[in-house]
């Protein structure tokens, strides 16, 4: 079958979970080229197994997920490391490298054997370490910096992995709001101009309505998903949390806690 060449990602009635339990099912959405999309959803919901098995970490349970028009599980794991990196919650276990160090680990699916880095694999990485504002860290440790600073090297190393695809598991947790401001308008930049597909999940509902292009709403039901603006309309994020708690003021796209 012909794939449409902006079409990324496609995700067809697909189950997630794990052996003893469905976490979540009938999820359908597409992501094209050049597209920053957030996952949200309350605590619980599948977010973050939703992401790991699209990465590749876990199997589906059942459905269809395609990336550029091929099956995920056809893919080789040296074919999908082109196509596709992974930022994760969890902290790298390699903290002892450099920041500079880190990020050329990106690199790998591209080196030879030895590791031997190129011209053109130099010239990624410092792109990467400009884009995320990282030059005056490269030589330290990636125990001796913040955690903001350590999520944009994790963004930068996936960005140095010059995949189409980048998926990212809560970006902003631990971020004070300018930070979380910050890596999200990164994110959209590298999507926006360097023409990647960024799918991430995260809390941040308010600056996911703001800067995302497309929504998926994880909601047990229906998983709604797209233009922000389309998702106030259907008053599909009125519905997100319990009413007598908070309420979504579709007017200033921010939600009040109910008086
Ligand atoms: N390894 C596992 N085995 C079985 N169940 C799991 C496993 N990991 C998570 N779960 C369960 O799957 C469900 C979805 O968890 P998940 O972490 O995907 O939710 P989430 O939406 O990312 O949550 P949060 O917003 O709290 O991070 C939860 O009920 C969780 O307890």
């Amino acid at each position: 079958m012909s794939n449409n060449n902006k079409n990324i990602l496609s995700v067809k009635n697909l189950t997630v979970g794990y052996e003893s339990k469905i976490v979540a099912e009938r999820i359908n959405f597409e992501l094209e080229t050049g597209m920053l999309c957030g996952i949200v959803g309350i605590n619980g919901i599948g977010k973050s197994t939703l992401l790991r098995t699209l990465g590749g970490f876990q199997p589906k349970l059942d459905g269809n997920i395609k990336l550029k028009g091929k099956n995920l599980e056809k893919y080789t794991s040296s074919t999908l490391s082109k196509e596709l990196s992974v930022v994760l919650t969890e902290q790298p276990a390699s903290k002892n490298l450099t920041v500079q160090e880190l990020i050329a680990l990106g690199r790998q699916p591209y080196t030879n054997w030895l590791g031997t880095l190129t011209e053109d694999d130099k010239h990624r990485i410092k792109d990467s370490l400009d884009t995320f504002l990282l030059k005056e860290l490269k030589h330290r440790k990636c125990h001796e910096i913040s955690d903001g600073q350590l999520q944009r090297v994790l963004v930068a190393r996936a960005m140095a992995q010059d995949t189409t695809l980048i998926l990212l598991d809560e970006p902003t947790t631990h971020l004070d709001l300018y930070h979380k401001v910050q890596i999200l308008k990164m994110l959209q930049e590298l999507a926006h101009e360097k023409q990647k597909t960024i799918l991430f999940t995260t809390h941040e509902i308010e600056l996911a309505i703001q800067l995302c292009d497309r929504i998926l709403i994880l909601d047990g039901k229906d998983h709604p998903f797209g233009d922000p603006c389309q998702l106030i309309e259907q008053k599909y994020f009125d519905r997100l949390f319990p009413s007598e708690m908070v309420q979504f003021d579709a007017k200033t796209g921010s939600f009040k806690v109910t008086k």
